[in-house]
């Protein structure tokens, strides 16, 4: 590998944020495009990201902020997409179709483009040509408020080439960071997007009151769900029991730093849609991955009752109190 290579973060918000910070204290350059102009401005300014993870403070020898994503992307060899999915359409609208030859892209992102039901990677292929090859996803648990606080996490870098998957490995690992590669990129990008499904249903149990107990079955039950479809969309042996699966959705189904857990247990308070977006200045990938994975599932029609459940309470408006009612029925 190069010395210094060179990375573009595209995104900024907290997983921006939070992966800018653990590639420039490992000395790697980093051009971070970032839609708000006056959010560059305070970057550069003050070395501090105004409005995610403002704490953390950045080696502006090794971090560059632009609000132009042709420059940026142009001057790197990765490229590191962290816009919530259903932004990256409208992020990457300024690019040329092949703006990305040549280059390494590495989804950070757990959802789905809305609409077109594609994960990020099918996406990347399909409109910008860039081959299943020169592509990574980072998956996981991780948090990254827990990234800022330096506590120990692990990630998995999915990619059908394990070799890229190392070297990008390679630039994470640090004192808190231990990253490894896998080659089962589809199995952990669909995972990543169904686990925040299930958090969602996990936050409106617990806004209707429901305990740990009633939450340790729904989890349990999802897992099977989640099996159960990646076995009818993509058959291959995995272990669902890695931390890039099981990990990943524990993680989201319980940490109070969930965005989707917390969307969700406003939901199963009472709050409308509008008004919990309204009150998160964060994303819950989950409200949009629910719909492009309920539209995949009439095609495959496996059995999917937590994610049924989740869609018809947000895009139908049937009470939580009755989906969880239904669902309470069918657990064991
Ligand atoms: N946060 C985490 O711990 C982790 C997140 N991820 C994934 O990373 C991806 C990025 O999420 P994350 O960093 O958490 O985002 P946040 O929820 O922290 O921030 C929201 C981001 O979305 C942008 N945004 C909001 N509305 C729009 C819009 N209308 N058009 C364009 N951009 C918009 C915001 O830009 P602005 O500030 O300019 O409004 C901001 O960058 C997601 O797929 C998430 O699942 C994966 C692992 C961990
Ligand atoms: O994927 C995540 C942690 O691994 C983040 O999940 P939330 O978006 O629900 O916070």
């Amino acid at each position: 590998m190069q010395e210094r290579e060179r990375i573009a973060v595209l995104g900024g918000g907290s997983w921006a944020t939070a992966l800018v910070k653990i590639l420039s204290e490992n000395k790697t350059d980093v051009s971070w495009w970032l839609r708000n102009k006056e959010d560059v401005n305070h970057l550069c300014q003050y070395a501090h990201n105004p409005r995610y993870l403002s704490g953390i403070h950045f080696n502006l020898e090794y971090v560059h902020p632009s609000n132009d994503i042709l420059e940026t992307v142009a001057q790197a060899d990765w490229v590191i997409l962290a816009v919530p999915a259903a932004f990256v359409k409208q992020a990457l609208s300024p690019l040329a179709q092949d703006a990305f030859q040549g280059k390494t892209l590495v989804s950070a992102i757990k959802g789905m483009i809305p609409g077109e039901n594609l994960l990020i990677t099918d996406f990347l292929e399909q409109h910008y040509g860039v081959p299943a090859e020169r592509q990574c996803v980072i998956a996981g648990p991780c948090h990254a408020e827990e990234v800022a606080l330096e506590k120990q996490s692990y990630l998995t870098i999915g990619s059908i080439d394990l070799a890229r998957a190392e070297m990008f490995c390679a630039l994470l690992r640090n004192r808190y960071v231990k990253a490894n590669p896998l080659d089962d990129i589809d199995g952990v990008e669909y995972c990543a997007v169904m686990k925040n499904i299930i958090a969602l249903a996990c936050g409106i149990a617990h806004g209707l009151n429901y305990g740990d107990n009633f939450q340790a079955v729904l989890v349990s039950n999802s897992m099977e769900e989640i099996e159960r479809f990646l076995d009818a969309l993509m058959p291959l042996h995995r272990d669902l029991k890695g931390s890039a699966y099981l990990g990943d959705l524990l993680v989201t189904a319980y940490s109070q730093f969930s965005r989707n857990r917390t969307f969700g247990n406003m939901i199963g308070r009472g709050y409308t849609v509008k008004s919990a977006q309204f009150e998160m200045n964060m994303v819950a990938e989950g409200y949009y991955a629910v719909q492009s994975i309920y539209e995949l599932n009439k095609r495959l029609k496996v059995d999917m009752p937590i994610t049924t459940a989740v869609y018809n309470i947000l895009y139908e408006r049937i009470s939580p109190g009755v989906e969880i009612e239904i669902l309470k029925d069918k657990f064991k």
